[in-house]
């Protein structure tokens, strides 16, 4: 039985001999069934389709006791983002889901929770445990559920019958076989089945169905947490160079177009961090089994290649890259570093691995090291090519909350969402776009609050810095960063998601400030329409030029720190 799907797609079959569209998926690919729109999606950002009915949607692991288990809502989400976070209740027979509201928690129980909670009773019996893994949950739901004594799940077995799994494939790979072994044994344990190995068989090959299918990830970017499979959104393939995006609403899946689609078009959504170098690409789709031919792939191309034939470049007006010139014509030196150069890079960046403890010497000679890889993408002034700007981002994380070097953490912030974000995501409405410029409002209000103190010039030697921050206005920038956060927040998320209601809320706080009218009507005035002269100009002059200047003092701040340069400069 195909799956439900929702309107604007539809499933195409690559041995379809009629075809009703005469834009469909190369024939010659392996792909099998994939998604097409039904209608043209022009406007890059507009929602496709939504899945709100999934077959498994499960916190992961452990968060089982922190997240509701019906909508997935973590509980700091709800916290400080003025929903009044009341406490989660747990159900009170197994005391190991817990919930948001009954409402939730009636919800929970007819899609599945009467089927597992005993489940819950027996492993806090013979485990002492109040959780089960992921995927142990995930398939001991799916074996409940698809069981002939559950008329109500019988929904469930036949959607898993129809899903790919690439089961030979895995059979195949022997240290993922051995994961699926344990994990399958210990479903059919818990769930209270009979442990035949025909049980067993259908659990590995469930598990093997859930790897493929899932959107299985902890993944605050979209504000996701655990597992999700629906059985028409599993018809969406991948491509490293996607026209659509995937994020989630508590329980339901929006796809959304990253660029426009046109009608009969395959919708293609991208299964791994498709900025990496080509051959951390085809480790990643290892578990997928199948060999990528996307343009990303079939010509080696790099992420500022991506972006220069990216028609969502336009979209990049309202933004802290408006210079779209440059986003067509990066000002980078192929000359210095090659492709096959790159991958090497990376492959020995791995190798440098993180230290465990939080001994910061550690992480220096870490951080140092890793620059020094990353030497000849420096020349390049290749910013946006991994593993260069993973370098940047993990000594930003660590600067934010460093005493010594927080004023610091804020160049190197301007300079990811200037210098690199933009060229690896195009389209500002991408989650990770937007939580980098939160990541700069969030400092830039510490700096201001050294700065109104005095403080500022001991927490940092480097004059321009200082003195940058020291004239520039910090309460406009901040303001205009919130507005960019919520408007392209509001275009490529969940009005529920945590960083737009943070950025939303922290924008109230800004616009009730006394005295400062005059600014807020002219930032107003240029999120409404950023053609208009005189807000432009005030944009341009005291937002987009202190954060280039900001940006520009990144790499003096990197080479002191990590090359031994002084960080006194003026
Ligand atoms: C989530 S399913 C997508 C739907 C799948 N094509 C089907 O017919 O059920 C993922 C599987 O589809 C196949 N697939 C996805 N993207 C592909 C691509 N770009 N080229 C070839 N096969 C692909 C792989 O077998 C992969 O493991």
């Amino acid at each position: 039985m195909p799956p439900q799907l929702p309107p604007g797609v539809r499933i195409h079959h690559a041995d379809d001999p009629h075809p009703t569209s005469t834009i469909t998926a190369n024939p010659n690919s392996k792909k099998h069934r994939s998604l097409l729109a039904t209608t043209p999606f022009p406007m890059p950002g507009t929602t496709i389709a939504t899945f709100p009915n999934p077959l498994l949607a499960l916190p992961s692991g452990a968060t089982m006791r922190t997240t509701c288990n019906y909508c997935l809502r973590p509980q700091q989400a709800t916290k400080g983002a003025g929903a009044g976070a009341a406490p989660l209740k747990a159900c009170t027979a197994c005391q190991a889901a817990v919930y948001c509201n009954p409402d939730c928690q009636r919800a929970h129980w007819r899609a599945v929770h009467k089927a597992e909670c005993a489940m819950f009773v027996r492993v806090r019996e013979q485990a002492g445990k109040g959780w089960l893994p992921t995927p142990v949950r995930a398939v001991a739901q799916v074996l409940m559920l698809s069981s002939d004594n559950n008329k109500k799940g019988n929904g469930v077995r036949e959607a898993f019958e129809e899903l790919e799994g690439n089961v030979e494939g895995f059979r195949r790979d022997g240290s993922v076989r051995r994961d699926f072994e344990l994990q399958a044994a210990a479903a059919v344990v818990y769930a209270g089945l009979l442990d035949t190995e025909e049980t067993l068989e259908k659990a590995r090959e469930v598990l093997c169905k859930i790897q493929t299918n899932a959107f299985n990830r902890l993944d605050a970017d979209t504000g996701m947490e655990g597992i999700f499979l629906d059985a028409g959104l599993a018809m969406v393939n991948h491509s490293c160079v996607p026209n659509a995006f995937v994020g989630f609403d508590k329980r339901t899946a929006v796809l959304r177009a990253e660029r426009p689609i046109r009608e009969g078009e395959e919708i293609t959504i991208s299964y791994i961090d498709n900025t990496l170098p080509k051959s951390a690409r085809h480790e990643a789709l290892r578990l997928y089994h199948f060999q990528c031919d996307c343009p990303r792939c079939k010509d080696d191309l790099d992420v500022y290649e991506v972006c220069q034939a990216s028609p969502a470049i336009p979209l990049n007006s309202f933004s802290l890259q408006p210079d779209l010139s440059k986003l067509r014509s990066p000002p980078i030196d192929r000359s210095k570093v090659s492709k096959a150069e790159i991958e090497a890079i990376y492959k020995k960046w791995q190798t440098v691995a993180r230290p465990d403890g939080d001994d910061e010497v550690e992480h220096l000679k870490v951080a140092q090291a890793r620059w020094e890889l990353c030497r000849p993408l420096v020349e390049a002034k290749m910013w946006a090519v991994d593993p260069l700007p993973a370098t940047i981002h993990e000594l930003a994380t660590r600067w934010q909350t460093s005493y010594k070097m927080v004023v610091y953490a804020l160049p190197l912030l301007c300079f990811l969402s200037t210098e690199c974000d933009p060229f690896t995501l195009v389209a500002p409405f991408m989650p990770w776009r937007i939580k980098g410029i939160l990541a700069i409002t969030k400092l830039l209000a510490v700096t201001g609050e050294f700065t109104a103190s005095g403080e500022l010039a001991t927490r940092c030697t480097h004059e321009g810095l200082v003195g940058t921050l020291a004239m520039a206005d910090q309460v406009s920038m901040c303001e205009a960063l919130l507005r960019l956060a919520v408007h392209h927040g509001s275009i490529g998320a969940a009005e529920d998601w945590g960083v737009l209601k943070e950025a939303k809320a922290m924008l109230e706080d800004l616009e009730s400030l006394v005295g400062r009218e005059q600014e807020s009507n002219l930032l107003r005035a240029w999120a409404k329409d950023p053609e208009d002269p005189e807000a432009a100009a005030f944009f341009e002059d005291q937002v987009l030029r202190p954060i280039n200047t900001l940006s520009s003092f990144a790499v003096e701040a990197l080479e002191a720190m990590l090359g031994g340069n002084s960080l006194v400069k003026k």
